[in-house]
């Protein structure tokens, strides 16, 4: 049912706020969308999904039971890939479906997760990925007219992380010319695919392939778990819903298991192996791990998912800053806006910067995929490590930071942070499980590790290493940097931080095995070490990334947007750098007095953003509708809207709840 929602005037505060302006907001929107172009497309978008309502609800998720959430998920994601189907794709165009686009008008019909996210965010990409030609003219169109709907289900209850450990096994029979799927144990249970539980009628399983009696390791298939009338389990196909969970409440994370299920030989995805008629495996893959391709595509896609999480967390932080005034500050004086305590920039600016910086970043990660993906058709997977190594650590960085940002946004709203109407508890479970899925944190930057050591090893003997490492060869045999204040400067220190930390691994690995233990051990025992390396190269190219980013995009800028996208990137390295103040002591030269300067400096560049942070938000172009929030709407009346939430309660429906006269009486009256 639509809601309908009173307007009001914008609180005085806020439209004081944006009186202050000094740049012009919509030229950093466009820096933010890509181009005014990308603006214009993305509201055009916004504007047929959005303008009819159907994305509203009379009565908050939340207060709504599991079933019927799930109900009403389905109910609007059936709108939603109706309107994406029939109007947004011939906008974004059919290789665009995944666009930022679409995933970000969605969060205005769900609160929480829509039931076909993992259609279109990870059975598509896997049937663009892994497919034969063949393949994907039988089952894409498909897909992508919702003819079929689909689940990723690789992870089972024993095993996540280690690919290679799962056991679902697919044993193929040259009789009949199928695959024999089937689940030898509890933990061999696929686990978490979402849409799995009750929504999908095919999903693409990770499955160990055996034929002609040899193992030949995980494989995916495609495999209907469902009939597509009556939507009954089929026979062989044990599926069902995991349970609640911190968040991922409307998105039926599901368990399925097989009873020797037979699947047609054609349904294992062969584009870069397969099993011919006869049971011949034959391999022509040029790397091992691009059986791994959805994953990497999810991690890039992850990091700018970070970024409109957080833009959406700073937005609903600051506007509700503005309004919300606290303590006086001199006695009979009027309370101040709590936005005008340094201690409040301190929490909420870096989010702003963050946002950005991971935006920018994304982008540039999303062509570096691009190409290397244009290079794996033509047959060159020289650069697949390289992408490896920065999709897990920006996967894991972004994820992590968002995180924490978004948990310091609530902090900044204080108690009514806390409502589930301020969407802010929604946005921070949603992200909660970003940092464990698609990779968790530590494994991925594990994965990192590896290749730096490697990189690191090709520094010291003087060969050139790859783009993103690049600072190795300059840094490799350096004890310290010379510190200087510049971005310049913070940049080389956050690069000779991470080539400190990435050589102090590779000498700990060698010292160890010179004490006795073998290469596994060494790298075991080195492992916290490595994580930490693996951070630290990250945050460098961050860093790099962002401000080399920032400097192009803002060439052609008005003079105060380029003032201002400069502050917020000088922001994001001096916030960082007072950060790591332990490491800069370490690896570069500088002094106490350096760091008090740069604490000052940090502190008056606050001040400096201060008179423009509701428009800075303003400028991410979050419509009402998306943000889902009693604190952070446009005209920031937010008493006005947490009553109204209130009221919508279920126990305000009635005024004496029935408990009342079943238990308490009795027990005030001693008769219970
Ligand atoms: C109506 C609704 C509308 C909605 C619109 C929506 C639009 C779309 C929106 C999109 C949003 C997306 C949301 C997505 C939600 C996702 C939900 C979650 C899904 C999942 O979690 S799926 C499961 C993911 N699982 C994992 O990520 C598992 C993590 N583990 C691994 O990746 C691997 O096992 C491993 C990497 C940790 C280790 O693998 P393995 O043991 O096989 O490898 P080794 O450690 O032995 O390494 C060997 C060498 O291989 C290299 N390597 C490993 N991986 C790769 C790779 N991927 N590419 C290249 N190279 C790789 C290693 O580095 C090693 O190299 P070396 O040279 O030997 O060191
Ligand atoms: C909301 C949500 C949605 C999901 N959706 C899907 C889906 O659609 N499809 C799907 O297939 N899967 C899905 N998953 C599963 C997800 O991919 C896994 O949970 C994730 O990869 C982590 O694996 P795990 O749970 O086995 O953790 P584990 O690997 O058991 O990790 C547990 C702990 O052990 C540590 N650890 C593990 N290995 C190492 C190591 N080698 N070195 C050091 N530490 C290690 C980790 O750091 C972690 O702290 C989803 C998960 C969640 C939470």
């Amino acid at each position: 049912m639509k809601a309908n929602r009173p307007k009001r005037d914008v609180h005085p505060d806020l439209a004081r706020e944006r009186l202050k302006c000094n740049f012009n907001i919509e030229e950093v929107t466009n820096i933010i969308d890509g181009g005014k172009d990308k603006t214009l497309e993305r509201k055009k978008i916004e504007d047929i999904a959005l303008n009819n309502g159907a994305c509203l609800d009379e009565i908050p998720d939340e207060c709504l039971s599991i079933k019927e959430r799930y109900e009403n998920a389905i109910r609007k994601s059936c709108i939603y890939s109706n309107i994406v189907r029939n109007e947004m794709l011939e906008i974004t165009g059919m290789e665009n479906f995944e666009s930022p686009v679409l995933r970000r008008t969605a969060d205005a019909f769900f609160k929480d997760i829509s039931p076909f996210m993992l259609h279109l965010g990870m059975f598509v990409p896997t049937l663009i990925g892994q497919s034969t030609p063949e393949q994907m003219a039988e089952w894409l169109p498909k897909a992508l007219d919702m003819k079929i709907i689909g689940a990723y289900a690789q992870t089972e209850l024993g095993h996540g992380t280690f690919i290679r450990g799962l056991e679902t096994t697919a044993t193929y029979d040259p009789d009949k010319e199928e695959f024999v799927l089937h689940s030898p144990t509890i933990t061999s249970y696929k686990w978490w695919a979402g849409g799995l539980g009750k929504t999908a009628n095919h999903c693409v399983v990770m499955a160990q392939l055996y034929t002609q009696g040899e193992c030949h390791g995980t494989h995916l298939f495609i495999v209907q778990i469902r009939d597509l009338d009556t939507h009954m389990p089929l026979p062989g196909i044990k599926v069902g819903e995991i349970g609640p969970r911190m968040g991922f409440s409307s998105a039926d994370n599901g368990f399925l298991g097989f009873n020797s299920f037979r699947i047609p030989r054609q349904n294992m995805l062969m584009k870069h192996a397969k099993v011919e008629k006869d049971g011949c495996y034959v391999k022509s893959a040029k790397h091992g791990k691009l059986t791994y391709g959805t994953m990497v595509f999810i991690r890039v896609t992850l990091v700018s998912e970070m970024s409109f999480n957080l833009s959406k967390a700073a937005t609903i932080a600051i506007r509700y800053s503005a309004v919300r005034r606290q303590t006086e500050l001199r006695p009979n004086e009027p309370e101040p806006q709590i936005l005008d305590y340094p201690t409040q920039q301190h929490k909420l600016f870096i989010c702003i910067a963050t946002a950005h910086a991971f935006q920018l970043t994304s982008k540039w990660l999303w062509d570096t995929f691009q190409a290397v993906m244009a290079d794996v058709r033509k047959g060159n997977v020289d650069a697949l490590p390289e992408l490896h190594a920065l999709s897990s650590c920006l996967k894991a960085v972004s994820t992590s930071d968002a995180l924490s940002h978004i948990e310091q946004c609530r902090f900044a709203c204080g108690g009514h942070g806390y409502m589930l109407s301020s969407n802010l508890p929604f946005i921070y479970s949603f992200v909660a499980a970003t940092r464990t899925y698609e990779g968790d944190y530590t494994v991925l930057l594990l994965q990192t590790a590896r290749f730096l050591v490697k990189a690191w090893e090709q520094a010291e003997s003087g060969n050139n290493v790859t783009p993103t490492v690049a600072y190795l060869n300059r840094t490799a045999n350096t004890k310290r940097v010379v510190w200087d204040n510049t971005h310049e400067g913070i940049i080389q220190s956050f690069q000779a931080i991470a080539a400190g930390k990435i050589g102090q691994c590779v000498r700990s690995i060698r010292d160890r095995i010179k004490s006795g233990m073998d290469y596994e051990d060494a790298w075991l025992m080195t492992t916290v070490q490595l994580v930490a390396a693996a951070e630290a190269h990250c945050r460098a190219v961050l860093v790099n990334t962002y401000w080399n980013e920032m400097i192009r995009l803002t060439k052609s800028s008005s003079a105060n947007v380029k003032t201002v996208m400069h502050q917020l990137a000088v922001l994001y390295l001096m916030y960082w750098a007072l950060e790591k103040t332990g490491d800069l002591l370490k690896y570069s030269s500088v002094s106490k007095q350096d760091l008090d300067d740069l604490q000052r400096r940090y502190e008056e560049l606050l001040a400096a953003l201060r008179p423009n942070a509701v428009s800075l938000v303003d400028a991410f172009d979050l419509r009402d509708e998306i943000l889902h929030s009693s604190l952070g709407s446009y005209d920031g009346c937010v008493y006005e809207r947490l009553m109204e939430e209130a009221q919508k309660s279920p126990l305000n429906a009635e005024p004496v709840n029935p408990s009342f006269h079943k238990y308490i009486k009795p027990l005030m009256q001693g008769k219970l």
